[in-house]
């Protein structure tokens, strides 16, 4: 047990971040389903998570919503862009709830906040409550994004890690990094190990949309993106050493 704790203590020190904002991408729950949530890959990031809570590492999360509707989406057909982007919000809700479920599930205590108000479902967004419960070793799920139409998760999770005063913003998602061009698309691209705020813009490296690099840049908010589905790699990312791509200034 000493020995265990000591450990621990040694590990707390070597960590590079102390608070992460980490945003999961919607997508990226689905696993191998054509949608939704898909329980066995929804576990392994909980399982991911625990791991670095149980290091000392302070957590917020933003999650996505792609893996259920987005506003964008052809789904979304004809219909009134903000009314689909409310729709889009409702989403990340859903997936929220079943992350902090997830969470729970393995003993690690977790509060969702939404920027839309619901009550009956959630607390709504409050910056000194969410600071509270960071200090407080509780992971802090942000729902319904900004709570404003037009944007992305991906900026929600600038906001909210600039508001948090996060070390970085961890994008974790179904690629293990930023590659040239979209690794999916061109399999002759090549993965960065770095890159400035001002090249993946300039660029225009669509891992991330260019508000949300933008608020980052501003913010002096580096950004980590690394592949969520090898365990493992979330502690690697927090411990510095050498998982997906850096963006810094
Ligand atoms: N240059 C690039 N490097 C890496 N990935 C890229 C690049 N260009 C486009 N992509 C694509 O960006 C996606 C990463 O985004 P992700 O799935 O996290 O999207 P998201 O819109 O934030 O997710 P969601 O809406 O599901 O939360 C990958 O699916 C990848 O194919
Ligand atoms: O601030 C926000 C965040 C999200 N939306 C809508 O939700 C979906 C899902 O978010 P993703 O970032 O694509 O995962 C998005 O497509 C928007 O329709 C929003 O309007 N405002």
């Amino acid at each position: 047990m000493q020995f265990v704790q000591e450990e621990r203590k040694t590990i707390k020190m070597s960590l590079k971040y102390k608070r992460v904002l980490l945003k999961l991408s919607g997508e990226a729950l689905m696993g191998s389903d054509p949608f939704g949530i898909n329980r066995e890959t929804i576990m392994q990031m909980v399982q991911q998570v625990k791991e670095i809570v149980e290091l000392g590492v302070e957590v917020a999360i933003v999650v996505g919503g792609g893996n259920i509707f987005r506003g964008v989406s052809a789904q979304a057909g004809s219909m009134d862009r903000a009314t689909a982007d409310y729709m889009g919000m409702l989403a990340t809700v859903m997936n929220a709830l079943a992350l902090k479920e997830a969470l729970e599930s393995l003993g690690t205590k977790a509060r969702v906040q939404s920027a839309l108000t619901m009550q009956q479902v959630a607390e709504a967004y409050a910056r000194p409550k969410a600071l509270q419960y960071l200090e407080e070793g509780k992971v802090v799920i942000f729902a319904a994004g900004t709570g404003n139409p037009f944007f992305t998760t991906d900026t929600a999770a600038a906001l909210r890690g600039a508001e948090m005063q996060c070390d970085v913003m961890l994008k974790a998602t179904n690629v293990d990094g930023i590659y040239t061009a979209d690794p999916k698309k061109d399999p002759s691209a090549t993965r960065y190990q770095s890159v400035t705020f001002d090249e993946a813009i300039k660029k225009k490296l669509k891992v991330m949309d260019s508000t949300a690099f933008t608020l980052c840049q501003e913010r002096n908010l580096n950004i980590v993106v690394f592949g969520i589905q090898k365990m493992g790699a979330l502690k690697s990312v927090v411990l510095g050493e050498d998982e997906g791509t850096l963006v810094h200034n």
